[in-house]
């Protein structure tokens, strides 16, 4: 076994010399090669591409492989070695085999998608299916030139046939930095399905808390440009996700994968921009906050709750059937008379309006009238009879021109949005009561809101929807894929109208409804969001491993959500083992005499000093509520210097020791984390606790310590069978 190893580390280490020397005499030769700076266009077309075949080779040096698949094509007369990496690299002779495979290219899919097993393997290429025999899998880790690790995870030789989760399990085991990483080399098989189905199709993604959902996202758009590259292009790409600190952390992935230029936002930013808006900063944060910190927990939530409503596809129907009442009464009673014996009747302008210029939308057949009737005035004007009737009919006509403009409907979508909840006066012709689809409830409190210039995130669709109804898309342009994450917290209207802005129904769209918190505004079924879609535009899968958390988290995660949430979405763990869960009861007769604040306090610090003491490299502490967070923070900063309070506003993550609110970490994972307040008054028995709860369980990568001073809620106490109770020596107080 050993020499095995010894001669598989021997061969490598040949392999990896030889590839080296050939890519620096590649690199030498193009640096060699003088820079066009001519205006040939051929010329100009080679020199960028050796412009980035020199900027791929200087970037790919340091790791230039990181698989090996030993694959016997039916046609091949031996197993051929494939070295897999994140750039391909073509031999000087390009008809040779690549010096290294990009993990993107057809035959690289067997490297993720083989399981194991005698029988042939397949993947599917340009030319058609091409079967064969996988004879060798092998990781290998390379950095910076020097090899360091060799690992078969398949091998046809060996007793084991099946693909082993070694190497994934110590990739796993490592401890994190403030970024999320590339996972190239360790894709798993499910996860590769989803990086690479096809562009035109709506993927809904329902996978468990650290499932790789974002990670995957992120691959699967570097996957699109690889492949459909005459197609797409990065610029045209946007990755929507919940807040703005979450796309700081998220930023590494993409360069690591050498793709740059994917525009990243959340939906409010998006949306102001595109309707020219000034979002009031605070607004969706006060949202968070005022939901998050209600006492005595949340109000029902039912299809009537504003954010339900508002996100719902009958509230399209209402703008639909407002802005068609505006078009429809749009053009002015009346003839237009510019000036005495000149009449257009209206009648034509109807016929302008109502045939000529149908295929527009509203605001552009007004303009097109507009500019109609100004070109019937100039041909009128030139009948005048003297220069002195042409200045007087010129000026009057002018006039009527701007009063006749006056007349139209505003087609100013802020405006309408006003007007359907009754908030601003409504046209004449439109019906005093508003549309009986509106809950009384919603058309109080959104006329409220109106009124007093307040707009939240759930108006934001709907305004959307008229801006595009009154306009089309028009100055935006439409976006060759969108990425959704975190997408059961957004509504079906919002999917519906971000469908306008794509071509295709290129979407990529994932959640886990188990961790949905959000739940006045997102939705409760992904079948609410495949609805939007013809089913031939939709695809659905479920990721049900779970890779960020040890066996033991999991399991006890798995524990909440069953008890907590009677919920069959649950995690499976890679068999990964670690501490188990610790549940500690703080204060008690060890420490009946400091007041209980205190008691707190000292509990929290002396897990943060027992954590942060160990390797681990990010320790979060949550708490229930910002407010909480905040008092924590200012308690515990000078005590630990690289402690940062993470509060809805922040727009970068820096890694470190974290105190933050519970539902702010989501999307977001730590090496240890420690929950505090897990008792019953901070999570009460309702289901939409236990999620939150999960959500804050489920973001520790190798240790999980939840404290309390009072009961832990039931779904606690049940999940709880293999935890360990109290302190660990160590940090026995
Ligand atoms: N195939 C893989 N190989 C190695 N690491 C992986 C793999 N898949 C996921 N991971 C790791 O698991 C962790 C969770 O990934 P990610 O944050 O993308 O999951 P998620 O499903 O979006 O999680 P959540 O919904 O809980 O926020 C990350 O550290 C990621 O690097």
């Amino acid at each position: 076994m050993e020499d095995n190893f010894q001669s598989a580390y021997q061969e490598e280490e040949d392999r990896l010399n030889s590839t080296l020397t050939e890519i620096d005499s590649i690199l030498a030769r193009l640096r060699n090669t003088p820079v066009y700076t001519g205006h040939d266009y051929t010329e100009q077309v080679l020199e960028d591409s050796r412009e980035q075949r020199r900027k791929d080779l200087a970037r790919l040096r340091p790791e230039p492989y990181f698989g090996r698949l030993d694959f016997q094509g039916s046609g091949d007369g031996a197993p051929q070695p494939l070295y897999i990496g994140k750039i391909g690299v073509d031999r000087e002779q390009v008809s040779d085999r690549p010096l290294v495979i990009d993990w993107r290219a057809p035959v690289a899919s067997l490297f993720y998608s083989f399981t194991g097993g005698t029988e042939p393997a397949s993947y599917e290429a340009p030319e058609g299916l091409i079967e064969g025999l996988v004879y060798l899998k092998r990781n290998v880790v390379i950095r910076k030139q020097i090899l360091e690790r060799v690992a078969d995870t398949y091998n046809r030789d060996s007793d084991a046939p099946a693909v082993s989760d070694e190497f994934l399990v110590y990739r796993l085991g490592e401890n994190k930095d403030n970024r999320l990483r590339d996972i190239v080399s360790t894709i798993q098989e499910e996860q590769d399905k989803i990086i690479r189905a096809v562009k035109n199709t709506a993927l809904i993604i329902q996978g468990v808390a650290g499932s790789g959902k974002t990670t995957v996202a992120l691959h699967r758009l570097a996957f699109l440009l690889y492949q459909y590259k005459e197609q797409v292009s990065a610029e045209k790409m946007i990755i929507f996700a919940p807040n703005r600190m979450f796309l700081d952390y998220i930023s590494d992935v993409l360069p690591e994968l050498g793709v740059g230029n994917i525009a990243q936002s959340t939906f409010p930013d998006w949306a102001a921009n595109v309707l020219n808006l000034e979002l009031p900063e605070q607004n969706t944060t006060e949202t968070l906050n005022r939901w998050f910190e209600a006492e005595g927990g949340m109000p029902d939530i039912t299809e009537e709750t504003p954010g339900r409503f508002k996100g719902s596809t009958v509230l399209m129907e209402v703008i639909e059937s407002a802005v068609k009442l505006l078009e429809t009464g749009a053009v002015p009673e009346g003839d237009f008379s510019p000036w005495e014996g000149a009449v257009l009747r209206r009648s034509m302008i109807l016929r302008w309006h109502n045939e000529e210029y149908a295929p527009y939308p509203p605001l552009k057949r007004k303009e097109r009238v507009m500019a109609r009737i100004h070109r019937w005035i100039e041909m009128e004007l030139k009948k005048s009879p003297s220069a002195a009737a042409l200045k007087e009919r010129k000026k009057k006509a002018a006039a009527k021109e701007k009063t006749y403009g006056g007349k139209w409907p505003k087609y100013e979508p802020l405006m309408i949005y006003k007007q359907i909840f009754r908030a601003a006066k409504v046209p004449g012709d439109w019906p005093a009561e508003a549309p009986e689809l509106i809950p009384q409830g919603v058309l109080k409190e959104t006329a409220k809101d109106l009124k007093k210039g307040i707009l939240r995130e759930e108006d934001l669709p709907p305004l959307l929807y008229i801006h595009y109804l009154l306009s089309g898309n028009e100055g935006t342009e439409r976006f060759d894929h969108i990425v959704i994450d975190e997408a059961q917290d957004f509504s079906p209207f919002q999917i519906a109208v971000l469908d306008l802005y794509v071509k295709g129904h290129s979407f990529t769209i994932l959640g886990d409804l188990s961790q949905g918190i959000h739940a006045y505004k997102g939705v409760h079924g992904w079948a609410e969001m495949q609805a939007l879609f013809a089913p031939e535009h939709t695809a659905y899968h479920a990721l049900t491993r779970s890779y960020r958390s040890t066996m033991e988290i999991i399991e006890f995660a798995n524990g909440i959500l069953s008890a907590g949430v009677q919920s069959p979405l649950l995690a499976v763990p890679v068999f990964r083992s670690g501490n188990p869960v610790r549940l500690i009861a703080y204060g008690g007769e060890a420490a009946e005499a400091a007041p209980g604040a205190d008691q707190r306090l000292q509990a929290v610090s002396v897990a943060l000093k027992a954590l942060s003491g160990r390797e681990y490299r990010t320790v979060a502490v949550l708490t229930r509520s910002l407010r909480e967070a905040e008092e924590l923070y200012a308690a515990l900063a000078a005590g630990f210097e690289d402690l940062h309070l993470i509060d809805g506003s922040m727009t970068q993550y820096h890694g470190g020791l974290s105190v933050l609110p519970v539902y702010l970490s989501k999307g977001l994972e730590f090496d240890a984390v420690i929950l505090a307040d897990a008792d019953t008054s901070h999570y009460g028995a309702a289901a939409w606790n236990a999620k939150l709860m999960y959500v804050g369980c489920t973001r520790a990568l190798h240790e999980l310590w939840l404290l309390h001073s009072g009961e832990l809620p039931a779904y606690v106490q049940t999940a709880g069978e293999e935890t360990v109770s109290g302190w660990p020596e160590a940090a026995e107080q």
